[in-house]
């Protein structure tokens, strides 16, 4: 499905003599699994809860950036990207550039995340966009000599070849799981956890957000756009996202958590900490969800999060929390406040994201603190895990997820992650059974037989 990048002139790069003409047309619903399955690079998957559904293929342009300035790199090339935007379809299909960062700025693209770079967006030469009123196919050229004509022609193109991919893709067989192997396994983690929780009762440390990841040797190789699809059905409440900027390994996941959505002058985010399992039964399901509620030291986590965002998004306008709930997802309850603001003036999704992440949900606090003691502690690569992934636009508008409930995978292997917030009162041995479902979601998608514990 994927036109060659850097086709008829194109630019990968943002180059202050481009222009970026993009042509959309509706189309009858397509699989997005089929236009995902087709495509080999660049390849990106978008989905929210609210609705939008985005899948693209091949880059008409791409924003990387590295270091201590990869948001201000990101907003200056953006800013060049998006100069000259002729575009013509519904705003829905408007130009939008997916991807990521990874969690630090120090991010080392090796092992599994070879062709990550510290943070990376693609504007989709070729995409698919779902909306409440209809799916559309756009294509988009940027370049020199990009042009409406181009556009035109290359949008009947993409029809085509639209027209030749199947309408259903039929569902695979789950991969397979032959054997699996935590980089840091129990007796190492929890002993890290107890040193964390030695380190916050002896000291100005609050929280710490520690994780581990579970390595994963498939019987076949993984079909990633197939997975995702599967977690439509199992994680209907989460966004789900794929980027994949190489023909290798992908970074996808259900995460139920929103990082910031901007939308003009209203930003929407929220705190989402503190977990407790679902129940067997109803009865059982809402004693849990009491328990929640009613739980000191979750409250504590709870609070240290939402006071922290609110403090962080005070300098950009007018802020507001909104009443605390309980957030049921498949396997797995927290607590989550809302929290929403309204800018005073106009300030780039990116530069939210900047201020945000990492929230103490991810982090801990305070921050730098938190930081120093997860990179003392862990002794593996979160790469892009627990890291903002999301879209933004021309005008700064967009949304971002926080890169949890993910993994990275490839061939026969898969790498997922799981992280807990520690405070003076956690359990290392508590923490360590806390963990366990945050990797059932794509876990549940790569096993053949049902768990039997
Ligand atoms: C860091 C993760 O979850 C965060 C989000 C919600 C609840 C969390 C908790 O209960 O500790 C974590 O802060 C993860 O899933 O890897």
């Amino acid at each position: 499905m994927n036109p060659p990048d850097g086709e008829a002139g194109a630019a990968l790069v943002p180059d202050a003599d481009a222009a970026l003409v993009s042509r959309s047309c509706e189309v009858s619903d397509v699989s997005f699994g089929s236009f995902l399955a087709a495509g080999d690079r660049h390849r990106i998957h978008w989905a929210a809860p609210d609705g939008l559904e985005v899948v693209g293929g091949g880059a008409a342009a791409r924003l990387t950036a590295d270091g201590p300035d990869r948001f201000e790199t990101l907003r200056r090339d953006a800013e060049t990207l998006f100069s000259v935007v002729d575009h013509e379809g519904p705003a829905a299909t408007r130009p939008r550039v997916f991807g990521g960062l990874a969690f630090g700025a120090d991010h080392d693209a090796a092992g599994v995340w070879e062709g990550f770079p510290a943070a990376a967006f693609t504007l989709p030469a070729v995409q698919l966009t779902r909306v409440d009123d209809g799916t559309y196919l756009t294509v988009t050229r940027y370049g020199p000599d990009a042009d409406a004509d181009g556009a035109e022609e290359a949008l009947a193109a993409a029809r085509d070849r639209l027209d030749d991919l199947p309408m259903m893709r039929a569902r695979g067989e789950k991969p397979g799981v032959v054997d699996t192997e935590w980089l840091v396994d129990r007796e190492e983690w929890t002993a890290q956890v107890a040193s964390v929780i030695d380190r916050i009762r002896g000291g100005d440390l609050r929280k710490v957000v520690l994780a581990t990841a579970l390595r994963v040797d498939l019987a076949e190789e993984i079909d990633i756009p197939d997975t995702l699809g599967r977690l439509r059905r199992t994680y209907p409440e989460c966004y789900r996202f794929l980027v994949q900027p190489t023909g290798g390994k992908g970074f996808f996941g259900p995460p139920p958590e929103r990082l910031v959505r901007r939308e003009g002058e209203v930003v929407e985010t929220e705190a989402l900490a503190g977990s407790m399992p679902r129940g067997d039964t109803p009865e059982a399901d809402a004693e849990y969800a009491r328990s929640l509620l009613e739980s000191d030291k979750l409250q504590h986590e709870q609070r240290l999060v939402v006071d922290t965002i609110c403090e962080q998004l005070d300098a950009f306008g007018t802020v507001g929390e909104g009443q605390q709930d309980v957030r049921k997802l498949t396997n797995i309850q927290h607590l989550q406040t809302p929290i929403n603001a309204v800018l005073d003036g106009d300030t780039h999704v990116l530069t939210l994201v900047e201020a945000l992440h990492p929230t103490p949900a991810v982090g801990g606090l305070p921050l730098d603190l938190a930081l120093s003691t997860i990179r003392e502690t862990e002794t593996w690569d979160r790469g892009w895990y627990a890291s903002p992934v999301g879209w933004f636009d021309a005008a700064g508008d967009g949304e971002f997820a926080v890169g949890i409930r993910s993994g990275v995978a490839g061939g026969r292997e898969a790498t997922l992650f799981a992280g807990n917030g520690i405070v003076g009162d956690s359990d290392p041995a508590d923490e360590w059974d806390e963990l366990q479902p945050k990797v059932r979601p794509i876990m549940d998608e790569l096993e053949r037989e049902a768990r039997t514990e």
